[in-house]
């Protein structure tokens, strides 16, 4: 979490009064937008449009700037530059209007109170609400209204910071991570919860690591990595960028522009003297590599959606979060 992160309580505690936003403006609109921490980029450039309706999935590795671009986004830290626009409006203003809401990773919730009562708390601070039992029965969770939250599952739980999340009836919801920790059961439980509401037309951006998540929830995938955004289309889209092959050799010395120039390459990486070029012609590029170039030890493989995940994202850890289904 990053600075000035809170509870979903209180991302959610404002009035919702408003008219309805600026007609015709996205559901999100980042321009060239940066977050630094001292010499950290956190955010480091994202432009991104989000049009109404959409599911998106906001993927990335840890450290890519999920968070902290999820807090911008909530009015929660201050862009060091560029613009974020909710529904045309100021972060800030779509909060207190009501029209975007969040599903924070934990926190907020009092162990001593009923599911019910935690909702009715929360409903009594805004002007004008949902109804608890609408939100409790949107969330999947109208049958343990009368449990105690402390004995309510991890997932019981985050359906319940849905159903908080709901109560002003926004019209763009965020997600941070909002299964980390859950069982699979759990998980099913909570997207099938969100996708139906979703249908009815309200906006969603989760962030995730989980590939298999991305793929199984969202309409669009955004791949982050270091701040900045590497892949943006569908999951069949995103797939298809694994649907080359990786040529892979022992090169020390050119580097990543020269190699990105090769015939057929559509993108190149280098980590040590492993070079490791993707293309969908990789007889063309393993060719030059070995009539160039004094590449040696080379090898062909084909890419599935978590080796697309490494080579877009650069990350070596996170792949295992995504293989359960
Ligand atoms: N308040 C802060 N001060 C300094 N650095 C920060 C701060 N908040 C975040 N960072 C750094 O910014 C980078 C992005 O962090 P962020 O939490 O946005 O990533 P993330 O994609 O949400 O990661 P995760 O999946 O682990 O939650 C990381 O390197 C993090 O250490």
């Amino acid at each position: 979490m990053s600075e000035n992160a809170t509870t979903d309580v209180e991302a959610t505690a404002f009035e919702a009064t408003a008219p309805s936003s600026p007609s015709g403006a996205p559901a999100l609109r980042l321009r060239d937008l940066r977050k630094h921490y001292g010499d950290v980029r956190a955010v480091d450039g994202i432009d991104l449009t989000v049009e109404r309706g959409e599911i998106v999935a906001f993927l990335g590795p840890n450290g890519a700037g999920k968070t902290t671009t999820i807090d911008m986004l909530l009015g929660l830290a201050r862009p060091t530059s560029g613009t974020v626009h909710v529904l045309g409006r100021d972060p800030e203003e779509a909060v207190a209007r009501g029209e975007i809401a969040a599903v924070m990773q934990s926190g907020g919730l009092l162990k001593d109170v009923t599911v019910r009562e935690t909702v009715q708390m929360l409903a009594a601070l805004f002007r004008s609400a949902r109804p608890v039992d609408e939100v409790l029965d949107r969330a999947g969770i109208a049958d343990i209204g009368d449990r105690m939250v402390g004995k309510c599952s991890g997932g019981q739980q985050q359906r319940l910071r849905f159903a908080l999340a709901l109560l002003p009836d926004p019209k763009l919801l965020l997600l941070d991570e909002p299964t980390t920790g859950m069982d699979v059961e759990g998980r099913r439980d909570f997207w099938a919860a969100i996708r139906t509401d979703a249908a009815q037309g309200r906006t969603v951006l989760f962030a995730t690591h989980y590939l298999d998540e991305a793929d199984a929830y969202a309409d669009r995938i955004v791949l982050v990595s270091k701040g900045r955004l590497v892949a943006d289309g569908s999951a069949a889209e995103i797939k298809n960028l694994a649907s080359g092959r990786v040529v892979t050799a022992t090169l020390p010395t050119t580097s990543e522009v020269e190699l990105a120039r090769f015939p057929g390459v559509e993108r190149a990486e280098r980590r040590g003297s492993r070079v490791f070029l993707r293309g969908k012609d990789s007889d063309a590029i393993a060719r030059h590599l070995l009539t160039a170039t004094d590449a040696r030890d080379l090898e062909i493989t084909s890419t599935g959606l978590e080796d697309a995940f490494i080579a877009l994202t650069g990350d070596h850890t996170s792949t295992e979060n995504g293989s359960e289904r």
